[in-house]
């Protein structure tokens, strides 16, 4: 059984030959999009110099006393031309005239007849309040580099250098799919040996929290001829990865490795040194120049999603270049267990506390306890080689 550091790494050698498409999308619909070029300046940031503050424009000099000369209000430029004892009024934004190196704020001044004088003690230096053509960025230079998740943030610099519309990587295509016998519609209620399908709607929802395409196709009966054929159909669609539920352990009827393969399925790996999530299933399956990531996820909610989160999740931050989860660093409150050589997520809940990050952990760890989970707030990580974490110990937790 391979560990989790090696898994981690097969996948995003795999992850990293595919081969995301690229769209052109508006601006205002690319939230949390990522860009697929650079955009460049295509104008001086900003455009020409002007003023930082409402105020009067002049030409510094040691004197305190200007004359009033017209106005330059933001966008309402006028060639004004001062001399060294006159002064124009100008706004925030508004174009900086010819000789003009300096902006005295309104609140700095005081105004009699037309004259202009500087209050006592107010600062006034050369240069003071002007914002210079360029000196955000200068023309041609890039504003947002490639692989920038786009954010309100940044959605002002890619609308200054003139784009309304930017090119995105398109959203990478899931399908995920449920086996097992005792799998109902959540809309039922499970009467005898029966459970509604809850999984798929966390995975479903891990794959859109990442903003990408998620499809859900419901569950299949564990039949392995009815979950091949599901299959089938499933490989010769336009996806880039298929997630599977349950059927990947050891039980009798825990068919989906065989199904795989005998779809021509190329086996990366199955089980992996970690709780929850041991009986993971990494598989690649090549069409032509197409190419799909299959995860054979086991059934239990709680070990399907943490397999998400830490296999699937950075995998694809690694394909997009993006920084990886940052761990927190807390503070163990109470002892856990944990007596093998496995990886662990243990759930838990993390707070902070004076400045410093504390976690908790009284769950029971059971992965069929999915009320815990959405109890829980991070993964308490705990490496293969740690043994019966105690109580003030410092762990690292991913934040779920
Ligand atoms: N003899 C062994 N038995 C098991 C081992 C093992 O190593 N030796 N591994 C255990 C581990 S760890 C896990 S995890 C599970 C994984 O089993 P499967 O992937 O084959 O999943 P199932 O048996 O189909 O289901 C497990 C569990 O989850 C429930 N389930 C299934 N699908 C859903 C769904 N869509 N939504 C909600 N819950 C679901 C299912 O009823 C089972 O209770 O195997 C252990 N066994
Ligand atoms: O991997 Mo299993 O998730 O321990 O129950």
């Amino acid at each position: 059984m391979i560990n989790y550091s090696e898994a981690l790494e097969i996948i995003k050698r795999e992850i990293s030959e595919l081969k995301p498409g690229i769209e052109e999308i508006d601006l205002l619909d690319s939230y949390n999009r990522i860009i697929a070029e650079d955009v460049i300046a295509d104008v001086d940031l900003p455009p020409f110099d002007n003023s930082a503050v409402d105020g009067y424009a002049l030409a510094f000099s040691e004197r305190n006393e200007w004359k009033v000369k017209g106005e330059i209000s933001a966008g309402n430029y006028s060639p004004v031309a001062i001399s060294e004892d006159e002064a124009v009024l100008i706004t925030t934004g508004g174009k900086l005239p010819g000789n003009a190196d300096t902006v005295v704020p309104v609140e700095d001044v005081e105004i009699n007849n037309g004259t202009l004088r500087l209050k006592p003690d107010v600062f006034f230096k050369k240069g003071l309040n002007i914002r210079r053509k360029g000196s955000d960025l200068e023309l041609n230079k890039i504003a947002v580099p490639a692989f920038t998740k786009i954010k309100p943030k940044t959605a002002a610099a890619i609308a200054s250098c003139g784009r309304e519309k930017v090119k995105v990587f398109s959203k990478l295509k899931f399908a995920v799919l449920a086996t097992g016998d005792e799998l109902i519609p959540v809309g039922e209620k499970p009467a005898n040996d029966k459970i509604r399908v809850s999984n798929i709607y966390s995975l479903y929802m891990a794959v859109k929290e990442q903003n990408h395409s998620a499809l859900n196709l419901g569950f299949v009966k564990d039949d392995r001829n009815l979950i091949k054929e599901k299959i089938r159909g499933v490989l010769e669609s336009n996806i880039d990865f298929l997630i599977t539920t349950g059927g990947v352990s050891v039980g009798k009827y825990d068919f989906l490795k065989d199904v795989f393969e005998e779809l021509g399925v190329r086996r990366k790996f199955w089980k992996v040194n970690i709780k929850p999530g041991k009986p993971i299933y990494f598989g690649v399956f090549e069409n032509n120049d197409k190419k799909i990531l299959i995860f054979g996820l086991p059934g239990n909610p709680v070990s399907s999603l943490v397999n998400y989160k830490v296999f699937i999740e950075p995998a694809i931050d690694y394909l997009f270049k993006q920084k990886e989860t940052e761990l927190i660093t807390a503070v163990l409150q109470n002892n856990l267990k944990k007596r093998d050589g496995k990886r662990h997520f243990a759930r838990g809940i993390l707070y902070e506390e004076n400045g410093v990050w504390n976690v908790t952990s009284e769950f029971s760890q059971s992965s069929g306890n999915l009320v815990e989970m959405s109890a829980s707030n991070c993964l308490i990580v705990l490496p293969e080689e740690i043994r019966n974490p105690q109580k003030g110990d410092s762990v690292k937790c991913i934040k779920i």
